[in-house]
């Protein structure tokens, strides 16, 4: 028999907000959304907020508010704070359950796109920083069951999962290096794409996909497994990906020179590239990667999801299907 406190939680609507997203700005945004959040949505539920203090309080806040019945958990940062907010809906590869059962619909995801790329929002043709939109989704509140990617690395210290794309190699490497100029906005993913190209190394990578035979493939630039089509600020990078088909769509870029990304930069926008010669696409729904020349002890090959720098290869990745809901 449910109880007032019971369909009270139920009713819990937690924000986590990360003050420090796009620079800054998702903070000052978040407080001038307050009042019409709260006079738009706030007769229906209550609204909780809860801002992080560090990198990977989200994942923390997020777990917390699943186990305590939360009715929806929202993300109100870029996609690296979603990427928190959904790994703490996870554990072990499942879902997180609430401490005590409860009637009505499991806790739902649900984003206020806020950040700097904001590439998730982008595949859903939605607007970032546009809070009376995202409002009325909330207000609307139409839930469909999402893919969500999952990795795994030996050494990462939480699980993983992601929405938008996660990669290995060159790709990872310059995200990684973007996020340390997120001032200077859009233009980071390119100086993280200068830079990393530096130092790159085209690699013979190990790989062995939804659990058949392992395959040397020589002189990978970068591959990047999608769950939705836009990582880097908007490159169309896996343009056929679909998060509700149960399956990853992996493109892989390999012998790339520096002078190709020049001349092909205007494709990887576009979507493009895939048509190019040294692009190759296939779908998966498990994929193992290990460097063919170290197996185990090489740091050189990093590996990102939805834009956070997760670790180095070696790494799995798969698709839990259908796994979660999400507010669209
Ligand atoms: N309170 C905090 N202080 C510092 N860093 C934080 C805090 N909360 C979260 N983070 C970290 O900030 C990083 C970026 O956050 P977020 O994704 O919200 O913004 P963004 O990088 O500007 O946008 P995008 O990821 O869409 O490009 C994430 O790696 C997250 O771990």
């Amino acid at each position: 028999m449910s109880t007032d406190a019971d369909s009270r939680r139920q009713r819990d609507y937690v924000f986590v907000v990360n003050p420090n997203g796009a620079n800054g700005r998702t903070g000052q945004q978040w407080k001038k959304m307050l009042p019409d959040l709260k006079s738009r949505l706030g007769k229906d539920c209550n609204i909780r907020e809860a801002l992080t203090s560090a990198p990977l309080h989200g994942v923390e806040i997020a777990r917390k508010a699943v186990q305590d019945g939360a009715a929806a958990v929202i993300a109100v940062g870029g996609d690296g704070t979603l990427h928190e907010v959904l790994s703490g809906f996870f554990t072990d590869g499942k879902l997180v359950q609430p401490r005590e059962a409860r009637p009505g619909p499991r806790t739902a995801l649900g984003l206020i796109p806020m950040g700097t790329g904001s590439d998730l929002a982008r595949h859903f043709g939605w607007k970032s920083n546009d809070s009376h939109e995202a409002i009325d989704r909330l207000v609307k509140d139409q839930r469909r069951k999402i893919d969500v990617g999952r990795v795994q690395l030996p050494d990462d210290k939480i699980d993983r999962y992601f929405l938008s794309v996660a990669s290995f190699h060159l790709s990872a490497k310059a995200g990684h290096i973007a996020s340390m100029y997120k001032k200077f906005g859009n233009l980071c993913y390119v100086i993280g794409a200068i830079q990393a190209f530096m130092t790159h190394e085209n690699k013979d990578l190990r790989m062995r996909k939804d659990g058949s035979q392992w395959t040397v493939i020589p002189q990978v630039t970068a591959a990047c497994i999608g769950n939705s089509k836009y990582f880097g600020g908007g490159m169309k990078i896996t343009p056929t990906a679909d998060p509700f088909n149960g399956r990853l769509e992996m493109v892989t870029l390999t012998d790339f020179k520096w002078y190709d990304f020049i001349l092909k930069l205007h494709t990887l926008y576009q979507g493009t590239h895939v048509h190019l010669d040294k692009v190759t696409t296939t779908s998966v729904q498990t994929l193992e990667v290990e460097d063919a020349e170290n197996k185990s002890k090489g740091r050189d090959v990093y590996v990102q999801a939805d834009g956070e720098q997760l670790g180095f290869l070696p790494a799995k990745f798969s698709v839990l299907p259908q796994e979660l809901d999400f507010i669209l």
